[in-house]
């Protein structure tokens, strides 16, 4: 009896312990009425998609891209579905100026800024590494810089409203995979900074979250028309995926999993079987034999 006590009340403890820690506020749409959100990338696919859930829940919402028309035609759309309010600024991001300038806006516009939602990249190939180094370079630029720049700008106006930072990246910014290498370096480039930086708001008592979110393959017009034919799996809902991240954002979450079985799951080999992990997305992978004619 004695020794069972022993080893119920820690065991208990454990459990307790456990539910303490993993309950969890649940998420309600609520939570995004009257916020002032920037979206990056919002002209088309997840961010886009991004902007109709936030209007839906009477955010007011900042999006932008390179394209105007197309970001007209979203910003429409959100002031449709009821935006507490709904504006666009367009430009590449390859220039750091213009990332600065679009967090400007939501200080001159919105007067102030409670979630930055970082979502855009720039266009890559899905094939094997061509060796090109300045397109490593520029998509650096695109993908990673301008996330550095535009967190800088925005932190002063997210310290004061105690905001919120989602950074979107994809099971290729934690593990390898054939055909990404440019891309893949930028989004584990993303991961070293704001895993780095949500330390650092930590031992500081900055009040502001950094959300990494970590996605499998979403049925997006760019992804699927790029690798749909080599990739032996079905892309997720855009629309859910969306909706996911934005609940991870409202939520403070560390990271989000989406879909949580094909990314979660498979990391938990990353660090324990990294070669069975390996050889796994090899197997998701159709790629024509290579050509041995020489
Ligand atoms: N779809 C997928 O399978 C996956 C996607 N992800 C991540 O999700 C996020 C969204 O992906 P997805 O919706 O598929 O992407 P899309 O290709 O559909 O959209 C990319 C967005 O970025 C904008 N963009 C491209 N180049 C630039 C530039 N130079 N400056 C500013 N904006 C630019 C595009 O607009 P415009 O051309 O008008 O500038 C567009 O709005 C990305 O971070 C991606 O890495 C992660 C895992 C899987
Ligand atoms: C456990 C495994 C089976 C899971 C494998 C998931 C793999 C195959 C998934 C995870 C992340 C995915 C890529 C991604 O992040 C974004 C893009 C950009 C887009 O324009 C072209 C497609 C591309 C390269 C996706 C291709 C498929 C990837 C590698």
């Amino acid at each position: 009896m004695g020794r069972l006590q022993k080893i119920l009340i820690p065991f208990l403890g454990l459990v307790l312990a456990f539910c303490f820690y993993s309950a969890r506020e649940n998420f309600k749409p609520e939570m995004l009425k009257g916020k002032r959100v920037i979206v990056t990338g919002a002209s088309t696919g997840i961010g886009e998609q991004m902007a109709y859930h936030l209007a839906r829940m009477g955010a007011h919402v900042l999006v932008t891209a390179r394209t105007e028309a197309k970001l007209q035609k979203v910003v429409e759309r959100c002031r449709e579905l009821g935006a507490g309010s709904a504006r666009l600024v367009s430009g590449s991001m390859e220039d750091m100026a213009f990332a600065k300038r679009v967090v400007e806006a939501a200080e001159a516009e919105l007067g102030g800024l409670d979630m930055l939602i970082l979502n855009h990249v720039g266009k890559s190939y899905f094939s094997y590494f061509d060796g090109d180094v300045r397109h490593v370079q520029k998509l650096l630029d695109i993908n990673f810089l301008s996330y550095v720049a535009m967190t800088v700008s925005a932190l002063p106006m997210l310290k004061q409203s105690g905001g919120s930072i989602v950074v979107v990246s994809s099971m290729a910014g934690k593990v390898g995979f054939p055909f990404t290498v440019p891309y893949s370096a930028t989004k584990f480039a993303l991961d070293g900074f704001f895993s780095s930086l949500r330390q650092e708001f930590s031992i500081q008592n900055v009040n502001v979250s950094i959300t990494l979110c970590i996605l499998s393959f979403i049925d997006t017009e760019n992804a699927v028309r790029a690798a749909a034919d080599v990739l032996l799996m079905s892309p997720a809902p855009k629309e859910e995926c969306a909706l996911e991240i934005i609940k991870g954002g409202a939520l403070r979450q560390r990271e989000v999993y989406y879909k949580y079985a094909l990314t979660k799951i498979p990391l938990l080999l990353r660090d324990w079987a990294a070669e069975l992990l390996d050889y796994l997305v090899r197997q998701h992978y159709h790629v024509e034999r290579p050509n041995n004619s020489l």
